[in-house]
């Protein structure tokens, strides 16, 4: 994707069904995830009782470059208005009923989807200070959207929800208090909609009820986290106060020593801002290897490309390391999860991690592991002390069912003329 998307027009609309006749017994619903610089969208078709329609994603389209110089697209109002376009010109005179947004940060007031008022929105700008690059691009996008579609019911859908059942050792770092107390400085956690999802789907692939599942999910994309299940819930996760903290990612460095950045400042003559690129945009799989895509890196690996091999290393390893502790943290895993883009796609890495955990009793069946397809599936050995599952993940799929149900339960959807 990261190269495709570089060199991508600004705008990419990519109807998956261009002329096709929408029942007028369904509901269109359109989901926004705005990114720092972009806007990814899709309208879903939902049945009456929320449920995916047969063919749920009538269109879908990405909105690059958003405030860079030069692309035409100042902001993600000016982004919205091309989403407009494209999406009239699918759904003609059909009406969206209603809107979910992915909100990366929620703080601790937003334990659950909310629906959009001016407070809540002015909620999530005041979290801005905790997610900068995040949370004012989806305030921008609830605005923007409210002034298009007036009468639209909106609903946030957050990030950092799923993690507040997290108790208080997880989430409290060992700095005085007043750093919490004031400031609010503690771990979070991030890709919640997906860890819920997944352990819920896992869960009933496994023929469990859902507060009966322990177990360690391992949401590995661009960004990834591991997260703890203990009785359906999270009880620990990897990434912290940001999503930059835990796992090697495609450019971030997920755990290291805080002193490395005093160090670099007053040392070396870094700038703040010159430290929080290097962390997040110039280290991980990127910053080890020269490649932030997994299947590049991969590739180099198989051709003999040593820093790429030592990539993997190094990756596999720390996530090994986490399944450990989160073995630990839910009383014995009942099951270990893949999910995202490289969870569900990358065998080779997959078999990476899997390799680094005989201790725990952990075996995986080659033939299995290489199996592809949209369905849960178990990947382990017969034998396995504990199962292992690839679990694909849809976080615009959970956001629009959410969406529907908290427009339902709020009773707000709007008058259909
Ligand atoms: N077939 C594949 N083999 C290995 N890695 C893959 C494959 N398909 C996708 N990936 C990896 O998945 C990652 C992107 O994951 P994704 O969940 O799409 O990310 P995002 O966080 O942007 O939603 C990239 O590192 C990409 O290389
Ligand atoms: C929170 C986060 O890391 O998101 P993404 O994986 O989309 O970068
Ligand atoms: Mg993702």
């Amino acid at each position: 994707m990261t190269d495709a998307m570089s060199s991508a027009p600004v705008t990419t609309a990519i109807p998956t069904v261009s002329a096709r006749e929408l029942p007028e017994e369904t509901l269109l619903v359109l989901v926004v995830n705005s990114g720092s610089s972009s806007l990814k969208y899709q309208v879903r078709e939902l049945t009456l009782d929320g449920e995916d329609a047969p063919d749920p994603v009538v269109t879908k389209g990405l909105v690059e470059r958003i405030g860079v110089p030069g692309s035409g697209v100042a902001d993600h109002a000016a982004a919205l208005a091309h989403v407009e376009e494209e999406i009239a010109a699918v759904i003609g005179d059909r009406r969206l009923a209603a809107a979910g947004h992915r909100v990366v940060h929620g703080g601790e007031r937003f334990h659950a989807p909310a629906l959009v008022t001016n407070e809540v929105i002015r909620a999530i700008e005041r979290l801005a200070p905790l997610a900068p690059l995040h949370n004012p691009a989806a305030a921008q996008g609830l605005r923007a959207v409210a002034q298009r579609w007036p009468d639209l019911p909106q609903v946030v859908v957050f990030d950092t929800s799923f993690h507040q059942s997290m108790p208080r050792e997880a989430w409290q770092y060992a700095l005085p208090d007043e750093l919490y107390t004031e400031h609010g400085i503690r771990r979070y956690g991030f890709h919640g909609t997906s860890h819920d999802l997944v352990t819920g789907l896992a869960a009933r692939h496994l023929g469990m009820e859902r507060r009966a599942f322990d177990g360690v999910i391992l949401h590995l994309g661009n960004g990834a986290s591991a997260t703890a299940i203990r009785h359906g819930r999270s009880i620990d996760t990897s990434m912290g106060y940001t999503p930059l903290a835990g796992l090697v990612m495609g450019t971030r460095s997920g755990d290291v020593d805080p002193s490395i950045i005093t160090h670099l400042i007053t040392t070396h003559g870094y700038t703040a801002e010159q430290v929080d690129t290097l962390l997040n945009k110039e280290s991980g799989l990127l910053g080890l290897s020269g490649n932030a895509d997994m299947r590049q890196v991969l590739e180099a690996a198989e051709a003999g490309h040593r820093a790429s091999r030592q990539a993997l290393k190094i990756a596999s390893y720390r996530l090994a390391k986490y399944i450990g502790a989160y073995h630990v943290a839910v009383g014995g895993a009942k099951a270990i999860v893949f999910t995202a883009g490289i969870g569900e796609n990358s065998a080779p890495f997959r078999a990476r991690v899997l390799d680094r955990l005989e201790p725990l009793g952990v075996t995986y069946d080659p033939a299995r592991n290489m199996e592809r397809g949209d369905d849960p599936r178990v990947i382990s050995a017969d034998a396995s002390a504990i199962p292992v599952l690839v679990v694909p993940t849809d976080e615009e799929m959970a956001i629009s069912q959410l969406a529907h149900t908290v427009v339902e339960r709020e009773q707000a959807w709007p008058l259909q003329d």
